[in-house]
């Protein structure tokens, strides 16, 4: 089986109309691991992902180690509220996620929408306004839409806020699957207990990268009871 790609992140600095958000970062994660990301709000988990997925420009290095042949990234940002009078279905944003051409080109069927449709149980929701979905519907699209290039990395950012404890089980199930399958996982989470049971490492940011290691050393070096804690901020 061929690994995900490993992630090295050197000196690393984010910095946004002239606010640093991210400040001389250095961060290894292997690949094919499940990796998670915590701290407080505010301290620049959302900004990290954005930049390793190039959506923010940077300084310092972000090097992808990549299996040959092997270069997808799926990125799953943070839910954010959609207007729900946009003539957006959930069919339409999965079209605007496969390729360049316009929606109103694609009207015939795509294996790769089918497969993720399939994959994340969102059929009953493809022809609904993404506005008009509940939170957690909202979130099994956006991950439909990370999953839709065959990634071998995926970022993700709290992907399973708002959703119910049957649909966190389905997305976790996902997860698991993918990592099966080789692929590397980096994913912002605030609840410690899923941290632990899921991950293999935490990195926990506030500012920069304070503590690396295994998560329940790192919930130690921060001093937090473990047990009965669901929330790392
Ligand atoms: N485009 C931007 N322009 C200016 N400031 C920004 C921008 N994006 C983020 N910030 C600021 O950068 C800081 C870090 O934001 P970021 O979203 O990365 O934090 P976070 O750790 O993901 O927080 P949370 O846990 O609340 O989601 C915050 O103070 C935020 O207000």
């Amino acid at each position: 089986m061929i690994k995900g790609p490993s992630l090295h992140l050197t000196n690393l600095t984010v910095a946004v109309k002239g606010m640093t958000l991210l400040s001389a970062m250095d961060l290894s994660l292997d690949g094919g691991l499940w990796h998670g990301i915590a701290g407080p709000n505010g301290g620049g988990k959302s900004t990290l992902l954005k930049a390793i997925a190039g959506l923010h420009n940077h300084s310092g290095t972000i090097e992808l180690h990549w299996p040959e042949g092997r270069d997808a990234i799926g990125y799953m940002p943070q839910l954010s509220p959609f207007d729900a009078s946009l003539p957006v279905t959930a069919l339409d944003f999965l079209r605007m996620h496969c390729d360049k051409r316009p929606v109103w080109l694609r009207f015939k069927g795509d294996p790769k929408i089918a497969a993720v449709v399939e994959k994340v149980r969102i059929q009953g929701l493809l022809s609904k306004r993404l506005g008009t979905l509940s939170s957690g519907e909202r979130q099994r699209v956006l991950l439909a839409c990370a999953l839709l290039n065959s990634p071998h990395i995926l970022l993700l950012d709290e992907p399973l806020a708002g959703v119910d404890k049957y649909g966190r089980e389905q997305i976790l199930e996902i997860l698991m699957t993918f990592k099966a399958n080789g692929g590397t996982i980096i994913m912002i989470e605030h609840d410690w207990q899923i941290l632990q049971q899921h991950c293999d490492s935490l990195s926990w940011i506030d500012g920069t990268l304070q503590t690396h290691g295994d998560p329940m050393s790192v919930l130690q070096s921060l001093q937090v009871p473990s047990i009965g804690l669901r929330h790392a901020s």
